[in-house]
């Protein structure tokens, strides 16, 4: 966290600290202390949303579960708030994790109906097990006691800014560690993600999971703070308004999270108030003004495209002044605004004002210094045993999608320690053996062997993990992400620590956060691109983007490096230098299989070459004798060999 953002922040703590001190109106405590409720429940939902991309629907269930875990174990156990809350939590993330198993097989519009009907389900479990819940005569829970005595209205208001300021420092934790860079890399690309060793289905299931724990925790919160809950509460409207909160916010930001919250509670309640919807209409139009005004003025948008936002503003304020009574218009204004937003503010109001103020040529908040520690071998030598004997065997391989014979019965055997080329003509099977070779598609026959073990059948996770990189025909990266943090999900295997070591920043957590930074830079310094490590991925040249990849691809410590393609794009210059590179890492002992259409590349550092034309294996042998090949001559060079 930098100084600027702690300042804020304890000023803003300060404040909420001090509140009840300074208005003794228990309806604007109450307020304030939902709203921070909301914000822990939000906080664990911008995992699910914001940085692992899912659409969760089912979290006010696992709000409900959270409420109802706290009012049975008062209601049947009599149990104190300390054994409570920690209850609440496990038992939430247990529901999290049943929703999440089967759920997230399915994506998009699918897992958003899984969700729902979870949502749905719980709400009339509650309904129904009335032995157990009371059901819709809802259960009555008095204020928690600590220590013998009962909290007042403010020691419980208390207590949850302090459940939401170590929840927040928690997420931060999480979502700054090897964890959300593996939820945020499983967004930014599923394949590599799973061809980095980091499995999208693991991950998207542990973000559930640790995501239903705060819904637990703010349920639990939520039971103590109204003194009573009822089915009803936990329904498709509560869910909708969480989903909209973290996209109203701003999703990837704890500030974005908090402001949602009190976006959902307090503009309900605002709505209820002509008076006040004047004003907040009335500001919402100078503010829609002012900050358009600053947008087109840097140049950011055009006058064009903030007329409509600007005049819309000022009409809504207009119709304001204009309306007699707002109770008929209250869902109609409430609907416009959430247009408004998702067209308009789809970064939020915290990336719409980021936007605005702050010139980013550095990803926000996660720039490294650069200074100091970097690994001066970050690649690690492969192990050599038994030099000259064939890592990868792979025979008959047939893939087959429908009628056609993307590879037809190829054997491809590639010796450790040297550079295989695989070339051929367009369409002619190479990429598809590289998808075979990382488990993305399983071969219709045929046998695939590396180190001694068959490939055939594991995930793309496992295989990565057992040894084989890749880098990709179509680039890759984790666009959101930094060159640095980009290399640092190659990394992730180099991690031991677990959630609680990231939570309390144990020893060994800080240990192995500062190594895997001194070799990811070490290792963006192997592949020239020192001076672009705090850059976000998306923002790097298409020929940088191709080095990165390989700079990644390494940080598994790989047997086998699949290089798919690695010279489009590049510069002469920089092909040049990939050259060197693609040596530097044979001698580390690293194997590599190279596919490229730049012949200059495969006859310069290539020790043996296998030409694939129409799926099946054509020639095979030194470059040279590929080079004087008739075969290859005629189906791929076209008489053209030099
Ligand atoms: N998932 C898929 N479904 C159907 N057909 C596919 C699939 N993947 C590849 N193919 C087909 O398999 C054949 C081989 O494609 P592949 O991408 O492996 O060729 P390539 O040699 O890598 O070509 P290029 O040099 O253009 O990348 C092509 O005809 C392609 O259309």
């Amino acid at each position: 966290m930098n100084r600027k953002s702690l300042i804020a922040g304890v000023i803003g703590f300060g404040i909420l600290a001090v509140a009840p001190l300074l208005s003794h109106n228990p309806y604007y405590i109450h307020m304030i202390g939902t709203i921070m409720i909301y914000a822990i429940l939000l906080f664990g939902l911008d995992i699910v949303v914001g940085y692992t991309g899912q659409v969760s629907l089912g979290h006010a269930g696992l709000f409900g579960v959270g409420s109802y875990t706290a009012g049975v174990l008062f209601l049947k156990l009599g149990l104190p708030l300390w054994m409570i809350l920690p209850a609440s939590v496990l038992v939430t993330a247990g529901f999290g994790a049943l929703l999440a198993l089967p759920a997230l097989r399915v994506s998009g519009p699918y897992l958003a109906m899984v969700t729902l009907a979870f949502g749905t389900i719980i709400q009339i479990l509650i309904n129904e097990m009335d032995f157990l819940t009371e059901g819709p005569l809802g259960i009555k829970i008095p204020k928690p006691s600590l220590g013998g005595m009962q909290l007042s209205e403010d020691a419980f208001y208390w207590m949850v800014l302090v459940l939401m300021i170590i929840s927040l420092v928690v997420v931060d934790r999480i979502l700054k560690s090897q964890l959300g860079r593996a939820f945020e890399a499983l967004r930014g690309s599923p394949v590599a993600s799973d061809c980095m060793g980091v499995s999208v289905y693991r991950y998207k299931v542990y973000a559930f999971v640790i995501s239903a724990g705060f819904a637990g925790l703010a349920g639990s919160l939520y039971s103590y703070s109204e003194q009573y809950i009822s089915p009803n509460t936990y329904n498709f409207e509560l869910t909708v308004l969480f989903l909209l909160a973290v996209i109203m916010g701003g999703r990837k930001s704890r500030v974005g999270s908090m402001l949602g919250a009190a976006i959902i509670v307090i503009l309900p309640k605002l709505l209820d108030d002509l008076e006040m919807f004047r004003v907040v209409a009335s500001v919402l139009a100078v503010l829609m003004l002012v900050g358009g005004a600053i947008a087109v003025s840097k140049k950011m948008t055009t006058p064009r495209a903030m007329a409509l936002p600007v005049v819309g503003t000022a009409a809504l304020a207009g119709f304001s002044f204009w309306l007699q009574s707002i109770t008929d218009w209250r869902l109609s204004v409430f609907g416009l605004m959430i247009l408004f937003v998702v067209y308009y503010l789809q970064d939020g109001i915290v990336g719409f004002v980021r936007n605005l103020f702050v010139r980013k040529s550095v990803a926000s908040g996660r720039a490294v210094v650069l200074s100091g520690g970097i690994h001066k071998d970050a690649i690690m030598n492969a192990s050599r045993t038994g030099g000259g004997e064939e890592l990868l065997i792979a025979k008959g391989v047939l893939m087959q999608f429908g009628g056609l014979k993307a590879i037809n019965q190829v054997d491809l055997f590639v010796k450790r320690g040297t550079i295989h080329g695989l070339i051929g003509p367009n369409g002619s099977g190479k990429s598809t053996m590289m998808n075979v070779l990382t488990g993305i598609y399983v071969p219709t026959a045929g046998s695939i062997e590396f180190a001694g073990r068959s490939v055939v059948g594991r995930t793309s996770s496992d295989i990565a993990l057992s040894g084989i990189a890749r880098t990709f025909q179509n680039v890759q990266l984790f666009g959101e992400m930094t060159a640095l943090q980009n290399v640092q999900v190659g990394l992730h295997h180099s991690f031991a620590s677990n959630i609680v070591d990231v939570a309390l920043h144990t020893s060994r957590y800080t240990r192995e956060e500062a190594a895997s930074v001194e070799r990811g830079l070490g290792l963006i310094e192997f592949v020239g691109l020192s001076d672009l490590a705090n850059e976000e991925a998306r923002n790097l040249p298409y020929g940088k983007q191709r080095l990165l990849e390989i700079a990644r691809a390494l940080a598994l410590d790989p047997q086998l490096l699949l290089l798919d393609e690695p010279a489009a794009g590049l510069t002469a210059p920089d092909i040049k230098e990939l050259i060197t590179i693609i040596r530097k890492i044979r001698d580390h002992g690293i194997t590599v299989i190279l596919i490229e259409h730049h012949m200059d590349v495969v006859m310069g550092v290539c020790d043996n070459v296998s030409v694939l034309d129409f799926g099946q294996k054509i020639a095979e042998g030194k470059p040279a004798e590929v080079q004087a090949d008739e075969k290859v001559i005629e189906a791929y060079l076209g008489g053209t060999a030099t």
